[in-house]
């Protein structure tokens, strides 16, 4: 996978992803985006009259509809109240075998306490591992083989496409942007093209994509909504910003930079909730830091979570403030590097844009249509990361009423 690989695989690999992320790209996806954020709306309209729900669950549907369409051009229609759902469908056999597949990855093997606790013995463990796969291991491999399948078949279809329009060209996709669904197409042509990527590698990558793509995003836009919902004074200036731009705003690239206010309430429950609470590398020199002698191999950790709670670095960290990231005034500015939601550097986080404008376009069109409201008993959130380093995510999702404004 991408973040797993280093040196001229990692250059490769990365010459595949970028140009999905391009300004024109990501001006592709906004219709798409957009699409499935109206769609959201409408399935939450039978909601208004009824008792709380749990945001998580309709969130994930919602994500996954994007992640899925950017990343294969399959629409799922998978939403409930969505006219065009039809059970057994392709997309509700894709939203199956990843479903199963990012329950297994939550998953905790037997043996990542002890590989933990040794790193120098892990060769020793994998080996056992892979001689006695334990029933979590045996899970996550299962449910990854029939998602494997599934991807595989799309490959082949996607190839013969391709091999009758005689290939697509990757230099005007640079130019022009990659339309939503175009990530198999453009891996394929890849690999016809400049870099060569197995039909493995393909499907790594794709599912790398929904994988990197889907629980970050959409546990970032539950808590999101969860921190407006408790904080009413919070929602009523996000409603105000969001009425002042109009039912018919563009969501455009340029047009998502007047939504200042959303964007800080983002931030600032990015800070409170980072989706991924610490990030790791592994030395490659020796080096002395601080009090710690660091030997090559050694893994270091940024943990993110402390990082956004430090009080240091930030007045009362543990409020909701999303002002901390408008108002310079009255707050004395943010530190570079305390807030390290998508991670520093070269290997920071690729999606970052596609998430933040995903989850901008998502927030607007639903405080156009409702105001919300946490049903009892949702203060403090409860929150899990199941396996390390994994997701910090709330663990018994967010329920909320849901008001039509
Ligand atoms: C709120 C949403 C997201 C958060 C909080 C997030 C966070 C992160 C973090 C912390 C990293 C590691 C950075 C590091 O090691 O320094 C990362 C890497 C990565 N993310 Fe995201 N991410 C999000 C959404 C996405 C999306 C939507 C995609 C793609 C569709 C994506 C694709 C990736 C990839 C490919 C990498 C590896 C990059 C590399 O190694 O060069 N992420 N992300």
């Amino acid at each position: 996978m991408l973040n797993w690989c280093s040196g001229p695989h990692y250059r490769k690999l990365k010459g595949a992803w970028t140009p999905l992320f391009l300004p024109a790209s990501l001006q592709n996806y906004a219709t798409l985006m957009d699409g499935a954020a109206r769609n959201l709306v409408a399935s939450l309209r039978p909601h208004t009259r009824a008792t709380a729900i749990d945001l998580v669950t309709v969130v994930e549907a919602h994500v996954l509809e994007i992640v899925v369409c950017a990343a294969f051009g399959l629409e799922l229609h998978v939403q409930a109240g969505d006219p065009l759902r039809k059970a057994g469908s392709d997309g509700e056999k894709l939203r199956d075998a990843l479903k199963d597949v990012l329950n297994a990855a939550g998953s905790t093997s037997s043996w990542a306490t002890p590989m933990m606790l040794f790193p120098a013995l892990q060769p020793l463990f994998r080996y056992l591992l892979h001689k006695f796969p334990d029933a979590a291991t045996v899970r996550t491999a299962r449910a990854r083989n029939r998602l494997r399948d599934f991807v595989y078949g799309l490959i082949r279809e996607e190839r013969a496409a391709i091999a009758q329009a005689k290939s697509p060209d990757i230099g005007s996709a640079r130019r022009t942007g990659v339309k939503p669904g175009s990530f198999l197409s453009l891996l394929i042509s890849h690999s016809q093209h400049d870099v060569k990527l197995s039909e493995t590698e393909i499907f790594v990558q794709a599912y790398f994509f929904i994988l990197a793509g889907f629980g970050t995003t959409s546990d970032a836009l539950s808590c999101t909504m969860y921190h407006l919902a408790r904080h009413p004074d919070k929602m009523k200036a996000a409603h105000k910003e969001v009425d002042a731009a109009g039912v018919d705003f563009s969501p455009t690239l340029e047009g998502l930079e007047s939504f200042p206010y959303l964007e800080a309430c983002l931030r600032e429950s990015l800070r409170l909730i980072p989706p991924v609470p610490a990030v790791k590398r592994y030395a490659r020199d020796r080096m002395a830091l601080g009090p710690f002698n660091v030997a090559p191999g050694d893994m270091l950790c940024g943990a993110t979570y402390t990082l956004h709670h430090d009080d240091e670095l930030w007045d009362k960290p543990s409020n909701f403030t999303p002002e901390r990231f408008t108002d310079t005034a009255r707050f004395s500015g943010i530190r570079k590097g305390s807030w390290n939601t998508f991670g520093e550097g070269m290997r920071s986080c690729i999606g970052q844009n596609f998430a933040i404008m995903e989850m901008k376009i998502t927030l607007i069109r639903l405080l156009q249509a409702y105001t919300f409201e946490l049903a009892p008993n949702q203060v403090p959130l409860n929150l899990a990361t199941k396996s390390f380093p994994s997701i910090l995510r709330p663990s018994k999702g967010i329920h909320i009423s849901i008001h039509a404004r």
